[in-house]
């Protein structure tokens, strides 16, 4: 009917469509028969579906919905330059401007093509009268929404004045053509809804499927040295490019970070490490911030580890990778930023670098974000799915269900892609499972060694464990007496409760859209730095986990600077402050039961702490504040011991990540590593009776290991990172790693001596193992694995079990570790195997009253 190509050329100066795409929705459109839906990625020539179709009728004119005057303005701008007539009615056109407009379209050849509007004034009288008259006279030729994912509270760019667009057509018949750049499933299903598209509207979507994009998935503390893992991956990417682009033109790479301080941290010890980063975030002057845009735009330095405000109105081509260090927020700006990769279609590669901290940071946020949200609709819709969102994101990093490019493809509603191993799963489902499994087990284990919350090393599934939850009900039961049967009855209480948080918790992984205000905040409270976080409402009608954390933030704050300001022998470090801030404000909320009262009594706690630091006088708090004998239950707890003991350091102060980058450079090298907090001289014996305790390891001694015994523990703590069983010797060792890419480590001086002692010791171990056998073959009852060793296979073993949900509680799981364990302790590895694979079989459901028989 049209020659398209025609008015394509003659118009628009263009010699052929951008894509079959484009030419088949301008095809549709032309036709004014049937609504459309163009859902396309940014650039790829949205605008020209409808401006070319607007031209086709002569005497009608297209009515444009823009989100913004900027936008507006570029288009007119440019249909201008093409000798197009299109105008804008919106708040800042000058009267004489609004008659032209006005006059001109109600005559019979309106000479104005496209008319841009923003949806506020789609409210105004004057539209509301210029509208009617359009469509009495059948003047319309398309009503185009453009950016239409405005109408979605999925959307990050919702827009309740969107959501009258809908409305116009009650009095009109005109088609409808909404665009917006690639949108999820639930943002279509709005647009569609709220412009009440009708039921035969036709859709034309690109696929979100990036072909050359390669996905992955990393455990940041199943590394042993995650920045050198990091510095490793960014090395391939960079090397695999031919030499002869230009400077702008070659390969590059984006760190994504949750924080600045992250981006500060990772960009140091990526330059410490041989390549050249620098940091990109909103703190940052604007000057050094477009500066450091330009320098990695223009091929200055290869990697930038910025915050996700780094991106939009970048475009670079040659982007090789795009590392998320951490956590992506939701699919929807995972696809976004990890799509920066690979722009011209060459191979790129996209991985996370999951981290258990960076999930409970966001997760906090997210709970203190519905928290806020009281009970207003639309803000609490926004909350729950962003908290949706969120669970996605977990399950595509802690899982390793379905190909990594199903997490988009969901998302987006289309079907599976033909992935052909474009992601570590489809390469290697085994590796990566067992992968998954190692960081569940990681989590497990330090779950039972951590009784207070430990943002770093924080627990997996539960509640701060069993202890925090008996410490909840003891604080209600604190007036009665503690005889054995309130004990029981309590712990019976606790054991109740912590089954129902698992059930939850679980049936939050099988169906998140379920979540309910309650779950949330039971979820949450394990993150919450509080003491009795998770008896919070029931405690104070109306206080929430996220108000008691901002109070405590305060407490923290002012007791900080009182401490610093007025104490001059200083020998609390940043815990003890905050141990002191929890305890102050614990004090006020078990004293309360109203809101008001909370927040007053904590109001006049920080002012009265605020005017001792203006009168240069040591909180009394501080003052009579004897830090808590150090249990060493958390690693946290351990570190800090440790570091205590070995630098005999006072309190300086806590230090920004730039400042600790300066201590550094400046050569402080006191402590380079993890690993070099145990390497030291000196305190070796000390140490290892703390990683004793910290493991629950007592009963290794009795077992005769000559040359072992130093950096025994050491060793357990270093190999931490990931175990698996050695087939060929049948001996249990432990790993530094289980990354295939990362198998030519640069050790420094000092780590390549602790490489070299750490083989003197595990061939000490082979020997010592060997000799273990042959007494054994000479019928003595010797063990032929260490106890530790035994208790590691045997919960490896029981792991999948447990995540499978076979184990009715923690408690059961950890129980039937140690029983299983103790009952096996003269078995070799093949026999250890055996019996739990029989057990398993055995038992499909195991409780606390079930047998282990050996
Ligand atoms: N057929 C074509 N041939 C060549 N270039 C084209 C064609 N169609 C559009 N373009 C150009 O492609 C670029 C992107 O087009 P446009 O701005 O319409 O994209 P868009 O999908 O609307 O992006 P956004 O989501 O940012 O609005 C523009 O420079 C436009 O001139």
């Amino acid at each position: 009917m049209f020659n398209l190509e025609e008015v394509l050329k003659t118009n628009f100066k263009f010699n052929s469509f951008k894509s079959k795409l484009q030419e088949d929705a301008i095809n549709e459109i032309s036709k004014r028969e049937n609504d459309v839906l163009v859902s396309m990625p940014t650039g790829s020539g949205k605008s020209l579906c409808y401006q070319l179709p607007a031209l086709l009728y002569p005497d009608k004119v297209t009515l444009v919905f823009s989100p913004l005057l900027a936008l507006i303005k570029d288009q007119i701008d440019h249909l201008t330059a093409l000798k197009i007539k299109a105008t804008s009615l919106n708040s800042k056109t000058v009267a004489a401007e609004r008659n032209f407009i006005l006059t001109d379209l109600k005559t019979n050849s309106p000479s104005i093509r496209l008319l841009y509007i923003t949806p506020e004034q789609a409210a105004t009288q004057t539209f509301k009268d210029l509208f009617s008259n359009l469509t009495n006279r059948d003047k319309i030729a398309f009503i185009v929404v453009d950016e239409a994912h405005c109408v979605s509270e999925w959307g990050h760019d919702f827009r309740p004045d969107y959501l009258k667009l809908g409305v116009l057509r009650d009095n009109s018949d005109v088609p409808y053509i909404a665009l917006t750049a690639t949108a999820g499933v639930e943002v279509v299903k709005d647009i569609v809804s709220s412009l009440r598209l009708s039921t035969s509207f036709k859709t034309f979507k690109t696929s979100s499927f990036r072909r050359n994009l390669f996905y992955d998935v990393y455990y940041q503390n199943l590394l042993d040295r995650p920045y050198e893992h990091l510095k490793y991956f960014i090395k391939s990417c960079l090397e695999s490019q031919d030499d002869d682009a230009t400077k702008a033109n070659k390969p590059c790479g984006i760190v994504y970070c949750r924080t600045r301080e992250q981006t500060e941290v990772v960009a140091f010890k990526l330059s410490e490490l041989g390549i050249k980063s620098l940091c990109y975030h909103a703190g940052l002057k604007n000057k050094e911030r477009l500066e450091y845009q330009e320098g990695w735009q223009n091929g200055d330095f290869p990697v930038i580890c910025a915050t996700i405000s780094f991106g939009m109105g970048v475009d670079k081509a040659s982007v090789r990778f795009v590392v998320h260090w951490g956590v992506p927020k939701d699919p929807a700006s995972f696809y976004q930023e990890s799509g920066r990769a690979g722009r011209d279609g060459r191979a790129s590669k996209c991985r996370v670098y999951y981290s258990r901290a960076d999930r409970g940071a966001i997760e906090f946020h997210l709970a203190h974000d519905l928290a806020k949200a009281k009970k207003k609709k639309a803000r609490t819709n926004k909350a729950q799915n962003a908290i949706k969102a969120f669970t996605k994101m977990v399950e595509y990093c802690e899982t390793a269900k379905e190909c990594r490019h199903r997490l988009f493809s969901n998302h987006f509603g289309e079907p599976p892609p033909d992935c052909r191993n474009r992601c570590d799963i489809c390469r290697n489902k085994k590796e990566v499972e067992e992968r998954a499994q190692n960081f569940l087990m990681r989590c497990i284990q330090f779950s039972e060694t951590s009784t207070s919350v430990d943002v770093e090393f924080d627990s997996d599934l539960y509640e701060g464990g069993k202890s925090k939850i008996k410490e909840d009900t003891e604080w209600y039961n604190q007036a009665g007496e503690d005889s054995e049967d309130s004990t029981s009855h309590r712990e019976e209480a606790a054991r109740r409760d912590r089954n129902e948080l698992i059930q939850k918790q679980f049936a939050l992984r099988r169906n998140p859209q379920e979540l309910s205000h309650g779950t949330i905040n039971k979820l949450f409270s394990k993150r919450s730095r509080v003491l009795a976080a998770a008896s919070t409402s029931n405690k104070v009608n109306g206080l929430t986990i996220a108000t008691r954390e901002q109070y405590l933030s305060k407490l923290v704050e002012v007791l900080t600077d009182n401490y610093t300001q007025c104490c001059e022998n200083r020998t609390f470090d940043k815990k003890d402050l905050e141990e002191c801030a929890a305890d102050l404000e614990y004090s006020t909320f078990s004293a309360t039961t109203a809101l008001t009262v909370y927040r007053s009594v904590n109001a006049k706690m920080i002012a009265n702490i605020r005017s001792n630091t203006k009168e240069k006088r040591l909180d009394p708090s501080l003052e009579f504040y004897t830090p808590k004998p150090s249990k060493n239950e958390t690693i946290a707890d351990l570190f800090r011991n440790i570091e205590n003991t070995n630098a005999g350091t006072a309190f300086e102060g806590f230090k920004t990540a730039n400042q600790l980058m300066n201590d550094k450079a400046k050569g402080d090298k006191k402590q380079a590593t993890i690993n070099s907090f145990f390497k030291s001289k000196g305190e070796d014996k000390t140490k290892q009776d703390k990683f004793k305790s910290l493991f629950g390891d007592d009963t290794d001694s009795n077992r005769s290991t000559p040359n072992n015994e130093e950096g025994k523990n050491e060793e357990i703590f270093d190999s931490f990172t990931s175990f698996k069983m050695k087939k060929d010797d049948d001996i249990v060792t432990f790993e530094t790693t289980n990354v295939r890419e990362y198998t030519k480590p640069e050790f420094s001086k000092d780590e390549k001596k602790d490489d070299t002692k750490r083989k003197v010791d595990e061939q000490a171990h082979d020997i010592d193992s060997k000799k273990a056998k042959i007494e054994d073959g000479n019928s003595r009852k010797v063990p032929k694995l260490k106890k530790s060793e035994i208790g590691l296979l045997v919960v490896k073993l029981l792991t999948p079990a447990y995540a499978e949900r076979r184990f009715d509680s923690r408690d059961t799981f950890k129980t039937t570790a140690r029983s299983i364990s103790h009952a096996l302790l003269y078995k070799d590895e093949a026999e250890i195997k055996q019996f739990v694979r029989n057990f398993l079989k055995n038992h499909e459901k195991i409780t606390a009253t079930t047998t282990i028989g050996c």
